[in-house]
């Protein structure tokens, strides 16, 4: 029997959400063996330099570090596949509620190692790079935990677009956020652009971009880049941040993975085929631990 009209595009949404679902939990095998992102992974690795530290606290909080004081957190190759080997470890980190990223010494982080960056200026190494650090940030953005960058000092460049990699994004009150690729005859090559549009809106990404605008915290808030503000030397501004995060990530971590799933899916897929993903996790949901606990204490909320 012929799909009715109606029916063959639902089954098609329904056919590509589920797809899309399981595509989140196929890239948690981690490191797919393609040739030619091991080549570039070799390449990376000849420029050494820093690291990329994760910390799993029992709360479901993360903390990742951007860690290359001496360079201004500058990303060296090896830091760019250490990152890569840090989203693969928060990808299969089933009890992960929230992820802090942040920069090593009270900055964040000034890109590519412009080392590096010299090394590797031809336009094929370019793109390799270019095409695994977009694959990687798409990946942390993906991941099913709530995530906020502490800018603290300087996020410039490639670290400017780290920043967009997250969910939401506190600042430091003295410091600066810029994409600075114009001046580097560039434009963003880890998926910054695509993320800043979608943060700030297209006019206010080409002021951002064609500009080179300083964001400040405040001009950050107004246009809708920076979520909150801390007051530099009034406690520990990590502390501080987990304290901000912890109001998304109180609660039953399945369900917090979940809203993070329905809310991706909201973002990148037709109303269709993310109304088709959202019954599948509300599945995964409905009738779980946190739901029947709720039912059982029959509490009215506030
Ligand atoms: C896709 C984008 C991506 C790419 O195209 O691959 C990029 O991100 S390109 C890089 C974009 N980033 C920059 O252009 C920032 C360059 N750095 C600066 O503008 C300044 O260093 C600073 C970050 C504003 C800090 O200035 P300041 O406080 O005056 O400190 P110094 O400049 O003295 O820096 C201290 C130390 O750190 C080294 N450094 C800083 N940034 C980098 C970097 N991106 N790559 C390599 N090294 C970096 C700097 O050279 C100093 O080292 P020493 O000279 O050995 O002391």
């Amino acid at each position: 029997m012929a799909l009715c009209s109606v029916g063959r595009p639902l089954l098609q949404n329904t056919r590509h959400a589920l797809g899309w679902f399981f595509k989140q939990k196929q890239t948690f095998c981690c490191k797919v063996h393609d040739s030619q992102e091991e080549e570039i992974r070799k390449k990376l690795q000849l420029f050494p330099g820093g690291s990329i530290d994760l910390q799993k606290q029992e709360s479901g909080i993360a903390v990742m570090t951007v860690n290359n004081p001496a360079r201004m957190n500058a990303f060296s190759g090896s830091m760019m596949t250490e990152l890569e080997e840090r989203v693969c470890e928060l990808e299969t980190w089933t009890e992960g509620k929230g992820l802090i990223v942040q920069g090593a010494a009270g900055t964040f982080c000034s890109g590519s190692d412009l080392n590096a960056v010299r090394a590797i200026s031809n336009p094929q190494d370019g793109m390799k790079m270019c095409m695994f650090m977009q694959k990687t940030l798409t990946r942390l953005l993906r991941l099913p935990l709530i995530s906020v960058a502490l800018v603290e000092g300087k996020a410039l460049g490639g670290g400017a677009e780290l920043t967009t990699a997250c969910d939401f994004r506190l600042m430091t009150s003295d410091a600066m956020i810029q994409f600075v690729h114009k001046h580097m005859g560039l434009v963003p090559g880890w998926g910054g652009a695509a993320r800043l549009v979608r943060i700030v809106g297209s006019q206010n990404a080409l002021k951002l971009l064609a500009g080179s605008r300083k964001v400040d915290p405040d001009f950050g808030k107004q246009i809708g880049l920076v979520d909150d503000v801390l007051t530099v030397g009034e406690g520990n501004t990590l502390v501080d941040t987990e304290r901000w995060l912890s109001q998304f990530t109180k609660g039953s971590a399945p369900v917090i993975r979940a809203v993070k799933k329905v809310v991706l899916s909201g973002r990148e897929l037709s109303l269709d085929e993310a109304l088709t993903t959202e019954r599948h996790v509300f599945g995964t949901v409905w009738g779980g631990p946190a739901n029947l606990e709720a039912l059982a204490r029959k509490t009215k909320h506030k």
